[in-house]
């Protein structure tokens, strides 16, 4: 959309971006139905309960180096310790080892540190001799020693619902002997792109035909462990036949996904659709830009989002507020994206009424460390491919109009 079209005139009359994602989260229950699964099986699902740690980490007092297990009480004054070695304890022994009086254990790193011995040597801060250690710094009680609990204690909260079990978390619960956790059951989404010009890559291109490139973004955003997807690819535009695949995805999925034919045009469908087989919709338009013509209600269980078919549209509105709605209806907590503070590194005209997400480059940063941004080009909801060479997307705030060179924005990073 050029700036200055006169396509915002109506902007006054649309929700904000927090009004319309206040209203999308409202309506995005989480699911309920869990499932317990081992643990190896859950990587990547969405927590259903907290998990608390079940034993003390690390659960024996152990050595943090390789080196030597000592007892301060049994040393010499010095300046010069010479130590007899008793015995050798690698990670896996059991720790019940003894020494004479005065002796050295050979200790590895994650080995048991047994009861009576009070510190570790690192190996490097001592010679070996033929019978034992040398060694000049008096070591500290305690020094190197891992203390049982001093991580977590049993009974302390490891992780909250809500979160995904990525590697930390899958890390965090395998430590703590977590051998099944239970999640919330996957979403079902069905996705589908309306659109007789469509055609898939490999195709080849008619007159006024084009690539549909808004299935292979939304296939890439939606493949996820917590997703079980039905991929529907394109519904023509004929009203029967769309009518026929959204009920159909209606009745089956948690969350329907489509592109395309939620504007004005006579061949803009969808809006009418939903509501013709008893969808209720709770938001039409929003005054954002790119993607002004997002729409999204309920029918029964199921969620529908409609995304605008221009593909940045469609990219924008997914990540500002569909992604936001479908996490929620997975169970997951609220993240809102955090955004960096950036400037612009040249000025900017444009037309004030909707909060605009601009594809832009960063373009190193100011003598204070600031990121500098330059926009891309100025109508762009149709260039996908500008899209694939942003850094992300600067937040313009829905009532400015021109803005200077190194006016102070917020920035989210791709
Ligand atoms: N009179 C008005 N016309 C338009 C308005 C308006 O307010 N009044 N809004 C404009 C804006 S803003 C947008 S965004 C688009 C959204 O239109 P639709 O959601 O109805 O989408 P379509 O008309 O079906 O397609 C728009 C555009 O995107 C291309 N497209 C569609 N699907 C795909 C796909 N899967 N892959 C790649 N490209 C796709 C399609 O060919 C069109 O060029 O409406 C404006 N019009
Ligand atoms: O401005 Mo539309 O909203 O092209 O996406």
């Amino acid at each position: 959309m050029a700036d200055g079209c006169g396509c915002d005139q109506h902007a006054q009359k649309y929700l904000t971006v927090p009004e319309a994602l206040a209203r999308g989260l409202a309506i995005a229950d989480p699911v309920t139905e869990t499932e317990t699964l081992p643990l190896i099986d859950a990587i990547g699902r969405v927590l259903a309960e907290d998990c608390i740690s079940k034993v003390d980490m690390p659960a024996f007092d152990n050595s943090a180096m390789d080196g030597y297990a000592i007892r301060t009480a049994d040393m010499s004054d010095g300046p010069i310790f010479n130590l007899p070695v008793a015995g050798r304890i690698a990670a896996g022994d059991t720790g019940a080892h003894s020494a004479p009086a005065g002796a050295a254990l050979r200790i590895f790193t994650g080995a048991p540190v047994p009861a009576d011995f009070d510190a570790v040597l690192m190996q490097e801060d001592c010679e070996t001799t033929a019978d034992g250690i040398r060694f000049t710094r008096r070591p500290k009680p305690g020094q190197h020693i891992r203390r049982m609990g001093e991580d977590l204690k049993a009974g302390a909260p490891i992780l909250r619902q809500g979160c995904e079990i990525t590697a930390r978390e899958a890390a965090a619960l395998a430590s703590t002997g977590f051998c099944e956790v239970t999640v919330f059951r996957k979403l079902k989404i069905t996705l589908f792109s309306t659109g007789n010009e469509l055609r898939q890559p490999g195709e080849p291109l008619g007159p006024g035909q084009i690539y549909n490139s808004n299935r292979y973004m939304l296939r890439a955003l939606l493949t996820k462990p917590w997703i079980d997807l039905t991929d529907k690819g394109q519904v023509e535009d004929d009203p029967e036949r769309l009518e026929k695949a959204l009920r159909q995805a209606c009745d089956n999925a948690d969350l329907i996904v489509t592109t395309g034919g939620v504007s004005v045009g006579d061949e803009d469908h969808m809006p009418r659709l939903f509501a013709a087989i008893g969808g209720k919709t709770d938001v039409m338009k929003v005054a954002m830009k790119p993607g002004k013509p997002i729409m999204f209600g309920r029918r029964g269980r199921a969620l529908y989002i409609g995304l605008p078919g221009n593909p940045v549209s469609a990219y924008v509105t997914w990540q500002i507020i569909g992604s936001q709605m479908m996490a929620r209806r997975a169970g997951l907590r609220h993240m809102p994206p955090t955004p960096e503070q950036a400037v612009l590194a040249e000025p900017l005209q444009r037309q004030a009424g909707r909060q605009e997400y601009r594809p832009v480059t960063i373009d190193g940063t100011t003598p204070d460390g600031t990121l500098q941004l330059r926009l891309m080009a100025a109508s762009y909801s149709g260039r996908v491919a500008t899209l694939a060479q942003a850094d992300g997307l600067a937040v313009i705030p829905a009532e400015t109009k021109g803005l200077p060179k190194g006016y102070r924005l917020p920035f989210l990073r791709f």
